[in-house]
Order: C-alpha cells, then structure tokens, then sequence
C-alpha cells in the first residue's frame, strides 16, 4: 500500500461511521436477512448432538449483532426449548456497545446467554490456547470479515476445529463475481494491505474442506461517490477502498482510476440515474 493512505480497519471510529452508511445505502442486511429467512432454517436443522438440550453458537466479527440477533431468533424457533449459549468476537467497542445495547431490548427469554469478547479473530484464538480452552459450538459464523485475518486458510482451519459434532461454519463473502473484485483486482494493490483477493472458495478447495455456497444478489447505491465535496460520497468511497479519507489522501491518478473503475460494468450498473454497485453475496456452508 501506498504510505500516505491508511488502513479504514485501524481507525474503529471512521470504521463505524462509513460502514454504517454503507448499510444505509446498500441491501446489504436485506440480503443476509433473505439468507436467514429462505436457506438457515434448513442449515440448522440437523444442527446438536443426539439428546441434547443446549446449543452453542459463535459469532466471529459480529458488528452491531442485528443479524446475529436474527440467527438466534431463528435457531431458537427450529430448537424450541433449548438453552442458547453465544459468543460474540468483535475488535471494535463501538460495535460492542451497540449489540449490548440491542440485547437489552430484545426479548429474548430467559434461556440465552451471552460472552463478549473485544478482540480479533487470532487474539481470540490465542486466548483460548493460552487457557488451553476446548469448547466447541454447534454454529460459527463469519460473516464479511475473513477480509482482515492474516491467513485465510490457518482462520478457517481453526474455527472448523472448533465445531461439535453436526456443527455448521458459515461464512459470508462478497461473490467473486461482484464489484469489490473487480476494484481491488483492477487497482486494490496500491491501497489494499491484505489478503482481500483471495476466494474463500478456492483456499477451501484446497485444503479439501466440502462446502455448498448460495449465491444472493444485493445492490450498494454509490451515486454520492460521483459528487465533488459530497460528504456521504467521501464515507463511501473510504468504505469501497477501505482507506481513511480517501479523496485527501490518494494520489490524484488513484483517485481518477478507481472512480473510473467504479463505473465499469463489471462493478456497477446505471439505474434511473443512480450508479448501483454490485455488492452480491456468497453464503458458504461447511459441515463438522
Ligand atoms: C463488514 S463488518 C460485518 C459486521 C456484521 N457481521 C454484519 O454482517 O453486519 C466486519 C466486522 O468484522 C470486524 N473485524 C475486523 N477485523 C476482525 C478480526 N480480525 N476478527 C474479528 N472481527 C473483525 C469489524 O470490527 C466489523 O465489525
Ligand atoms: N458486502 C460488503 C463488503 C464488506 O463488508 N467489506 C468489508 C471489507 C472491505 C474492504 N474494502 C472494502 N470493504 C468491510 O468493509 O468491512
């Protein structure tokens, strides 16, 4: 990466401001919330060992835990009667605040019960093997954030460690055939600093995990991006390249690459004169 820009991950606060617009802006969680409307139900079904009466869940890069709320809800009325223990991993404390906050006011009943964690994925690992700790979840997920682990392929080994047996892992990822890869294909190594190329899929493949993945379209309106001094524009576009402040701090023939990429068919579409970017979703399933 390029060394006048920096990482949108290494800033928890600006983080949370343009991935918050972005929600607003895209069908982001409508997607997620179609997922776990038409496909979970099915994904859990088989989910518990034989005669148990308690399942454990974990939630791995959770956010502000709207959608984990959703997935419990939805565990909790295809398991009628069982006790839900859930874990959440989540680095930022403003993410953590606000799904605190959100389990306050959901009425859940009295058979959950939930661990914080504000750490990363690896801290989170390295914890559990300091306490030399073996628990093991019926459910993980992973949605949209394998794209800041430092090894795909060591990540999701771990996490499927974690699996009892008849647990499910799901990850949720942009789809390769989305915007995102296009962009960050096209211009991604002069402001990228991870491994956010690689597909899930294909570091699956190779290290001979079976998986099924369900393909979900959903739209990110980036009109915004496209108006000079456009304060929404400039949040939204620090979420595209995943760098703070990137109109003030991108070399200008950057800058003009990505916006120009931006408009490509293989990135966005024109609709009555918004510019619809392709955020579709691949939902990846692993079992024990
Ligand atoms: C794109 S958001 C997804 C949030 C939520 N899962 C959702 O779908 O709404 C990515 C989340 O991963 C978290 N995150 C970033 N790096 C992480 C890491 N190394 N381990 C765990 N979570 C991480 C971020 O703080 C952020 O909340
Ligand atoms: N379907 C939404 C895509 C998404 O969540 N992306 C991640 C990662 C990322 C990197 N550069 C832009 N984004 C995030 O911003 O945390």
């Amino acid at each position: 990466m390029e060394s006048s820009m920096k990482p949108l991950s290494l800033d928890f606060n600006q983080y949370y401001k343009s991935f918050k617009l972005f929600l607003e802006r895209s069908t982001e969680h409508e997607c997620l919330q179609k997922f776990i409307d038409e496909n979970l139900p099915d994904v859990i079904a088989s989910i518990g060992k034989k005669g148990g009466s308690s399942l454990n869940v974990l939630g791995v890069g959770s956010g502000s835990g709207k959608i984990d709320l959703e997935i419990l809800g939805k565990i909790q009325s295809k398991h009628p009667g069982f006790f839900i223990h859930n874990e959440v991993v989540e680095p930022n404390p403003q993410h953590i605040s606000k799904y605190k906050a959100l389990v306050k006011e959901w009425n859940s009943g009295p058979n959950i019960s939930f661990t914080w964690n504000q750490m990363t994925s690896g801290e989170y690992e390295m914890q559990n093997k300091k306490r030399n700790e073996s628990k093991k979840f019926d459910f993980i997920h992973m949605i949209e954030m394998l794209y800041y682990v430092e090894s795909l392929h060591d990540t999701i080994k771990y996490f499927h460690s974690l699996l009892e047996t008849n647990g499910k892992l799901l990850i949720v990822q942009t789809a390769d055939d989305g915007g995102y890869h296009s962009l960050w294909r096209k211009a991604g190594s002069r402001f990228l600093s991870s491994c956010l190329f690689l597909d899930v899929h294909k570091v699956l493949d190779e290290i001979r995990m079976k998986y099924h993945i369900y393909e979900l379209s959903s739209i990110f309106d980036i009109t915004e991006c496209f108006i000079e001094g456009n304060e929404n524009g400039e949040l939204l576009l620090d979420f595209l390249t995943h760098i703070v402040d990137f109109r003030k701090t991108a070399p200008a023939d950057l800058k003009a690459e990505v916006l120009q990429c931006l408009r490509q068919p293989q990135c966005s579409r024109e609709e009555n004169g918004k510019i619809l970017f392709n955020n579709n979703l691949h939902f990846i399933v692993i079992d024990y």
